[in-house]
């Protein structure tokens, strides 16, 4: 199984994705510590030095790498990356995609704390500039995270609820 966790940045893509990948019993991946790694520079440098086309560039290329080499595998997607260079038809075909829905607000008080590290939010004088970056950002994204078959509401996304959720997913189809 490969499973793609997508969502706005403080979604808990690489939270709960180490969970689940530990309850599954297969290797854990987040897309952006693959392309730091294989950049040897932190994200927000790659977007300081190369710019965010570069970013995208190097993202679609390693999410390719990660679905070619791992059959099996959870995978947190960066926030962006749906929504870029064809990845979202890359995720559909090849494994399950689920979408955790956070409201703006908690999204907020999650990301605030770490706004340095997120090049994109970085910069912004308060929490009123954050959550206006934010929710335009979500209304371009929606979009494409609407086309995942699972979704999981922020409130209800623990491991189990999701387990149970792929359970019913997959004697449906
Ligand atoms: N279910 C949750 N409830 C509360 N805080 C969470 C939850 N999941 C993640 N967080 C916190 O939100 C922040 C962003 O989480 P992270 O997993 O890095 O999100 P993403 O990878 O989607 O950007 C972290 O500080 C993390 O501890
Ligand atoms: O939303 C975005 O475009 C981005 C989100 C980040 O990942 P997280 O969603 O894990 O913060 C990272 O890929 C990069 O800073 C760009
Ligand atoms: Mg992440």
């Amino acid at each position: 199984m490969r499973l793609y966790l997508i969502g706005m940045p403080g979604a808990g893509k690489t939270t709960l994705g180490r969970g689940l990948a530990t309850a599954y019993e297969v290797p854990f991946r987040d897309l952006d510590q693959e392309i730091v790694r294989r950049e040897q520079r932190s994200i927000p440098d790659i977007f300081l030095q190369d710019g965010e086309a570069y970013f995208r560039e190097r993202e679609a290329a390693v999410l390719r790498d990660l679905v070619a080499e791992l059959p099996n595998l959870v995978l947190a997607t960066g926030g962006g990356t749906p929504c870029f260079h064809q990845n979202l038809e890359l995720l559909l075909e090849t494994g399950l995609a689920l979408y955790l829905a956070v409201p703006i607000p908690e999204l907020v008080r999650r990301v605030q704390q770490q706004a340095a590290s997120r090049p994109l939010l970085a910069a912004l004088p308060d929490a009123t500039a954050l959550e206006t970056r934010l929710t335009e950002t979500l209304a371009a994204r929606q979009q494409f995270y609407d086309r995942a078959p699972l979704r999981c509401a922020a409130s209800a996304c623990s491991v189990e609820a999701v387990q149970q959720l792929i359970e019913r997913f997959n004697a449906a189809v």
